[in-house]
């Protein structure tokens, strides 16, 4: 019964897709490319009229910032981009509390990285964790041409890698906000380290812990969605933190260390 609700839910979100367009704001759509495969849970590929409701009443994005996601969508791997309301969620948190040392883990074309520099104060840094220059160079253009690239310093190496070097360099406990949105295998070794580098009230935030619907569909077994699941179980009883699963975007972790 179960599996039958997901499998029509999937083929009125498939329809759905078929017929949307990305909502970027009033005057901007743009086509969808429908030959990517593409999460249908992110407001660009979702044509729920809620959702685009609620997109076209919240977005606050520089032309900068919707350049460089209309640049980014055109990419093969576009499905990567994070959604930009995860990533406005995420500069609306560092806001409030005061954040000024943040780790963006999985940089890609550098949408999170931009959006959380934007919300830095001028002393604030990003460290943006990947392990390739490949798309983070798309990226470095836009982050120039929005005054910030003096808040964004990228790391270019596995990320369990950078993470556990910032914690042996006396980091720990001295950052604010980690967004972690890079290969889901490692996202609870991820975890491990941010809660160390991190100080009491500093947030975490996992993106795709939804994984497209993957982890309420028993048939799908891949090491991701075993990874995710696993995960999801274990931030729900972790008492380090407490917590809030969003859903949003395609899932969205919120943890807030205590
Ligand atoms: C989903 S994309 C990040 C999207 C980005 N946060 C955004 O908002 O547009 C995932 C990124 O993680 C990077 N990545 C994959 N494995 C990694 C690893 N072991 N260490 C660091 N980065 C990794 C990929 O190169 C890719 O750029």
């Amino acid at each position: 019964m179960l599996l039958q609700l997901i499998n029509e839910g999937r083929q009125t979100y498939e329809v759905a897709l078929r017929k949307s367009v990305v909502l970027l704001s009033d005057s901007d759509t743009v086509p969808l490319d429908r030959s990517l495969k593409m999460s249908s849970m992110k407001s660009y590929y979702n044509a729920d009229p809620l959702v685009q409701y609620c997109v076209k009443n919240s977005l606050r994005l520089t032309d900068v910032q919707k350049r460089l996601n209309d640049v980014t969508l055109q990419h093969s791997r576009a499905a990567m981009l994070g959604a930009p309301e995860v990533l406005q969620l995420n500069s609306n948190i560092m806001q409030a509390i005061g954040a000024k040392k943040v780790l963006d883990i999985g940089v890609f074309t550098g949408a999170s990285s931009l959006s959380a520099a934007l919300a830095l104060p001028p002393e604030g840094k990003v460290h943006a964790l990947d392990i390739s220059e490949e798309y983070t160079n798309i990226g470095k253009p836009f982050w120039e041409e929005s005054g910030v690239a003096d808040k964004i310093r990228l790391h270019i190496a596995p990320a369990a890698e950078t993470l556990q070097k910032f914690v042996d360099g006396g980091e720990a406990g001295t950052f604010d906000y980690a967004f972690i949105d890079a290969d889901k295998t490692s996202y609870d070794r991820y975890y491990e380290l941010c809660l160390t580098l991190l100080r009491p009230g500093g947030v975490i935030a996992f993106d795709n812990t939804l994984l497209d619907g993957a982890v309420v569909d028993p048939s799908k077994d891949t090491p991701n969605t075993v990874a995710i699941r696993k995960l999801n179980e274990k931030l729900k009883d972790d008492q380090r933190i407490n917590l809030s699963f969003l859903k949003i975007g395609d899932g969205l972790s919120l943890c807030f260390k205590k």
